[in-house]
């Protein structure tokens, strides 16, 4: 159990560890490139490990050559030039659905069989929307859970076609499961999204030298390219800085600067909503680590009002949602979250799960198929919370632990933080009393 006080004075400074699509990515890319590569900052937490794990079984070899205390680790990882060896036992992708889907895509397209399997919350996500457009490439997937068109999924491998696939949901994951698969295809593969989704596959495709084209919303790639080996630092990870973020916009008189976090445009879209809630950001720019854009976030606290979040923006801001319903619970008026039913299928159903604690700490709010609308501006109190094995719910309602005015917040099940931000306990022991937190 996790459990918080109000904030006696918040931090000045803090640093995140590595991003979490970024380091899924990396494992991947690198483990299918000609070539030694090596990954500076690497996300240990358990979904990205799980993948690495996952590439190690596949035949790639990873060596650990630096870590800290906190968390991001240097790895130098052996690729395989695209030659993966059949995998001695299932691959446990633990509770990523980036992890699983993603490596559905590569899996699609080898020549043994393989078996992906995950915990409860993974078995129950969705995968048809990778099993369909890679069956249609040519794979064959069983689906063995409980739950139809849900993992464990049964791979069968084999050549592959390529395909032109307009995705029914804006999903980075299934644009990369495709796109991955794409690189093993016969001809050129091309997905198109119905709105902007995060495009750090694109991005590290150029950094190991793989052409991909970007034209308005579809993305193509031609197959029998090898990617060759690359260096690169993976960017402290916007979606761990979110909590921060929030933190300070919602502290009167706070000055909190982020440090060396990836600013890529398609993960971003929180820094506007705050912006129009009345957060003020100045950004130091420092240029990019491979493709992505990194600098240090500058946020001062004013006090927050209320908004409406647009349509568009949903897609950049689809992991903040839950630590933007706190900010919207501190703010004065009444935020709109609307036209994100993604949400439902997430690690678990977040819109349940923010509306259901909301209520815990006192928080009036309306719960929508697609999303909620909250009043904020009253006091909050303490109460018992319930994650459901979500880390985005735990460590949202951590930060509403900084605010109560009165009694504590205890987090059942916050062990699931480690899912993606496996310091955050001791970073938000620092950030509570005034101090720096410190980690690459
Ligand atoms: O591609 C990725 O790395 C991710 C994409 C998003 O999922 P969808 O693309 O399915 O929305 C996001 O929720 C997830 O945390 C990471
Ligand atoms: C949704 C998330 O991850 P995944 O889909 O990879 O489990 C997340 O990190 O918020």
């Amino acid at each position: 159990m996790l459990t918080v006080r109000p904030l006696e004075k918040l931090g000045t400074a803090i640093e995140v560890p590595g991003d979490k699509s970024c380091s899924h990515r990396a494992a991947i890319l690198a483990g299918l490139a000609d070539g030694v590569s090596e990954v500076k900052g690497f996300l240990p937490s358990e979904d990205c490990l799980c993948t690495l794990k996952a590439m190690m079984q596949l035949g790639v070899q990873v060596e650990e050559v630096n870590s800290t205390c906190w968390g991001p680790i240097d790895l130098r990882i052996t690729g395989t030039n695209m030659k993966l060896t059949a995998p001695t036992g299932d691959l446990d992708c633990g509770n990523s659905g980036t992890g699983m889907r993603l490596l559905a895509g590569v899996l699609a397209a080898q020549g043994f069989e393989s078996r992906l399997i995950g915990d409860d919350s993974l078995q129950s996500r969705p995968m048809g929307r990778v099993t369909v457009p890679l069956e249609s490439m040519g794979a064959k997937f069983e689906s063995e859970g409980e739950k139809p068109g849900c993992a464990p999924l049964r791979i069968s491998g084999g050549s592959l076609k390529s395909i032109r696939y307009e995705m029914p949901v804006a999903s980075a994951q299934v644009k990369s499961s495709i796109l991955l698969a794409g690189l093993f295809a016969e001809g050129e593969t091309t997905v198109v999204q119905p709105a902007v989704t995060r495009d750090h596959t694109e991005r590290m495709f150029a950094d190991f030298g793989i052409e991909c084209k970007v034209d308005g919303n579809s993305i193509s790639v031609k197959g029998g390219q090898n990617p060759q080996a690359a260096d690169l630092q993976v960017p402290g990870d916007f979606s761990s800085a979110a909590f921060w973020l929030v933190a300070a916009a919602a502290h009167p008189g706070s000055e909190l600067r982020i440090n060396t976090v990836g600013l890529n445009p398609t993960r971003t879209a929180l820094m506007t909503v705050l912006e129009r809630m009345g957060a003020q950001f100045e950004i130091e720019e420092l240029g990019s680590n491979g493709g992505e854009p990194i600098g240090n976030i500058l946020v001062k606290g004013k006090g927050l009002k209320g908004t409406e979040i647009l349509e568009e923006e949903v897609p950049n801001l689809i992991d903040e949602v839950p630590i933007l319903a706190i900010a919207a619970a501190l703010a004065e008026g009444t935020t709109t979250i609307r036209n994100a039913e993604e949400l439902r299928v997430k690690e678990t159903d977040r819109i349940m799960a923010v509306v259901d604690n909301l209520k815990r700490i006192g928080v009036s709010v309306e719960e929508f198929q697609d999303g909620m609308v909250i009043e904020g501006g009253n006091p909050l109190k303490g109460a018992e919370i319930e994650s459901y094995g979500d880390h985005r719910i735990a460590m949202a309602f951590a930060i509403a632990g900084l605010f109560l005015s009165e009694g504590e917040i205890d987090i059942q099940n916050s062990k699931c933080i480690a899912t993606s931000y496996p310091g955050f306990r001791d970073a938000l022991n620092t950030m509570r009393t005034g101090g720096e937190v410190k980690i690459l």
